[in-house]
């Protein structure tokens, strides 16, 4: 048949599937918003789609009218989303999908690509991948489904493979258990199956369904079928693939897996949500496929199941998981982070969300040496952290000014406390800043507002905490930038960032900008923050998106930082400039006034962690140069902050 007609046929032949079902569709689709949301985001329908259903609203009618209309123009251009179609509405309405989804089976799910499995009288398989006409009538073929396999070492184990399949089917088959119990068993299993299950009217048809969850590397729910209905015989026959199934992962490389699809044939592509993608920077020959299911069934809690693997720049693992289970996977994934880390993970992903994802060294180290600012996403740091760090502060800030002034920093307090309006002179040349701050420098010897916000102090140590940690991977990632012989080297003058009794400047500090009356009570040149650089090696920044803050680029101009809440960025400080001899820079900053008349009443907030190094590194140009003279951690910080508050310590102490 010629592939036009042939693809005629098949669009004809999913629009009557679509047809059939419409009734009922029409009827009974819930929560079609939903639907049109998922299917959006799979690719299927498009965005002005989803707003013409939305839209369609309040009738929940109107709107399922509007959604399969749309389908079915989807449907009549590509026939095969026909089959995501149904995989959506099985995550909504099990049955209409199942149904959907077993008709697709039926009737276009094309099994052309599998390999026949011949099964001779004495039980001796071969295979072949052309047609069944060519077969010799005596000898009796099953179908069995396994993909069609590339190289010789996947012919071997697909065969192995088949004839488990095959041998266990006409076990199960010669004395089959109660099928009710065989059903309730699976579906406590794997609660997804239920559906599908509920059509299956006989043992040959729930086996299947099962067969359909497993793949040549992962038979654990057949097995765990046979060893609940204790049938021995099928038991010896899976211990049996699993022994040989282990030495073909103990010696296949990689690269001869690239593309073999792992799951058995048949089963429905899975939806881009029910889809995690791991990425490793791994050299396919170095690595064996062993490797990898160890890594991922250890780091994924046995959650998932490998599909395939892909070579890109780095070798793509592409695995499927159960939508109903997409918030225990990404815990456990984010529990051990670490280890896929160690393991040269580079991007994970899971359904529609990201990780995780390796910043380019070499993207890190441009902006060093460019414009010294960097926006670092994926990070470890959670933004409702963020968030919470922000309304501990703001309650603090709102507070009576008697009572913060308790709190004040002075000449003793080891740069620890509240900094009031003006009080600090950033830019030596202006008026004071329109700001008002509060360092905590030393956790233990820092007097929290305790009695008045009770969560400040475990909030802002926590977010402490996890910023030291991004922080040490930052100055690893330098280290390695600036291809130090010792890439551990900034980590290793940065011992406070892991052990806080070792005295450093290391700062957390919340700011506050409050509301400005107006633009008569502002100083000529007063800014809520003036123009200058950072004192220490690195600062991480969080902002609100208030906006204001502006960087000084090298030809004089500022230019706007933007705000991206899931971000976190990154500057330099003037002692890393001066220990790189100026191959990495520190940028002048500054905070500008409200810019609109919206803005010029309301408050800004943000948060800054200087990160210094242990006061006693001696700080010397990497480069060997004399550039500037060496200095220790803590001269080079306390020559900078004697400053930036000489004026007003004096004025305090002249007071008191
Ligand atoms: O508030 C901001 O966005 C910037 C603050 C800042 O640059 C600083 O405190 O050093
Ligand atoms: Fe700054």
């Amino acid at each position: 048949m010629c592939r036009v007609s042939y693809s005629i046929e098949r669009k004809a032949k999913a629009i009557e599937i679509f047809n059939t079902h419409h009734p009922l569709l029409s009827q009974s689709l819930s929560d079609p918003v939903s639907v049109a949301i998922m299917l959006q985001r799979e690719g299927v329908i498009t965005g002005q789609v989803l707003a013409s259903v939305e839209s369609a609203s309040p009738s929940v009618p109107n709107q399922r009218e509007v959604l399969l209309a749309a389908m079915r123009e989807v449907i009549q251009n590509k026939y095969s989303l026909l089959q995501t179609f149904a995989s959506v509405l099985c995550k909504f309405t099990g049955n209409l999908g199942a149904v959907i989804q077993r008709d697709y089976d039926r009737y276009l799910n094309d099994d052309k690509k599998l390999i026949k499995v011949m099964i001779r009288d004495d039980d001796s398989m071969s295979t072949d991948a052309s047609s069944t006409e060519s077969t010799p009538p005596r000898v009796p073929t099953v179908e069995i489904a396994i993909p069609q396999c590339m190289s010789d070492e996947f012919t071997s184990i697909q065969t192995s493979y088949g004839r488990m399949l095959y041998n266990i089917r006409k076990i199960i088959k010669k004395e089959p258990p109660p099928l009710d119990d065989v059903r309730e068993y699976l579906c406590c299993c794997r609660s997804s199956l239920e559906p599908k299950l509920s059509l299956c009217s006989n043992i040959t048809e729930i086996l299947r369904a099962v067969e359909k969850e497993c793949s040549l590397i992962n038979v654990r729910l057949l097995q765990s079928l046979v060893e609940e209905f204790d049938i021995k015989e099928a038991e010896k026959l899976i211990t049996e693939y699993k022994g040989i199934l282990k030495e073909f992962c103990r010696t296949v490389k990689i690269s001869l897996c690239l593309n073999e699809k792992f799951e058995a044939l048949g089963g429905s592509p899975s939806l881009q949500c029910e889809t995690v993608t791991y990425v490793f920077d791994w050299e396919p020959d170095e690595h064996m496929l062993q490797d990898i299911k160890q890594i991922i069934s250890k780091t994924s809690g046995k959650l998932v199941k490998i599909k395939y693997i892909k070579k890109g720049n780095s070798i793509i693992v592409t695995c499927s998981f159960p939508h109903s289970l997409t918030g225990a996977l990404i815990m456990k994934l984010n529990e051990n982070l670490e280890l896929l880390m160690k393991n040269g993970l580079m991007k994970l992903t899971v359904g529609y969300c990201t990780i995780w994802k390796k910043q380019k060294v070499q993207e890190i180290h441009s902006a060093f040496t460019t414009v010294g600012f960097v926006f670092i996403t994926n990070h470890g740091i959670r933004r409702p952290l963020v968030d919470e760090a922000f309304s501990v502060a703001k309650k603090f800030f709102e507070l009576p000014h008697e009572s913060k002034k308790k709190y004040s920093r002075t000449s003793t307090s080891g740069n620890n406390g509240y900094i009031e309006m003006e009080q600090e002179d950033i830019d030596p040349t202006k008026p004071g800043d329109l700001k008002e701050a509060f360092n905590i420098c030393s956790p233990t010897e820092c007097v929290y507002p305790d009695d008045e916000v009770s969560d400040f102090k475990p909030v802002m140590t926590e977010i402490l905490g996890t910023s030291r940690t991004l922080a040490l991977k930052i100055l690893e990632v330098m280290g390695h930038a600036l291809k130090l012989q010792d890439p551990q080297f900034f980590v290793k003058n940065h011992q406070n960032l892991s052990n806080t009794t070792i005295p450093s400047y290391t700062t957390a500090r919340v700011l506050y900008y409050p509301p400005l009356p107006s633009p008569a009570a502002v100083k000529p040149g007063q800014l809520r923050c003036g123009e200058h650089v950072d004192y220490g090696s690195i600062t991480l920044l969080f902002q609100d998106p208030s906006g204001g803050l502006q960087v000084k680029q090298s030809n004089g101009s500022y230019i706007d930082v933007p705000y991206k809440s899931d971000a976190v960025l990154v500057n330099l400080g003037a002692l890393m400039q001066n220990w790189t001899s100026d191959t990495y820079i520190a940028s002048p900053h500054r905070v500008l006034n409200p810019i609109n008349d919206t803005l010029w009443n309301s408050s800004r907030q943000s948060m800054a962690i200087f990160i210094h190094p242990d006061n006693d590194s001696l700080i010397e140009c990497i480069d060997g140069s004399n550039k500037y003279p060496p200095v220790t951690a803590y001269e080079d910080s306390y020559r900078r902050l004697f400053v930036t508050y000489e004026k007003y310590d004096k004025t305090n102490e002249t007071q008191s």
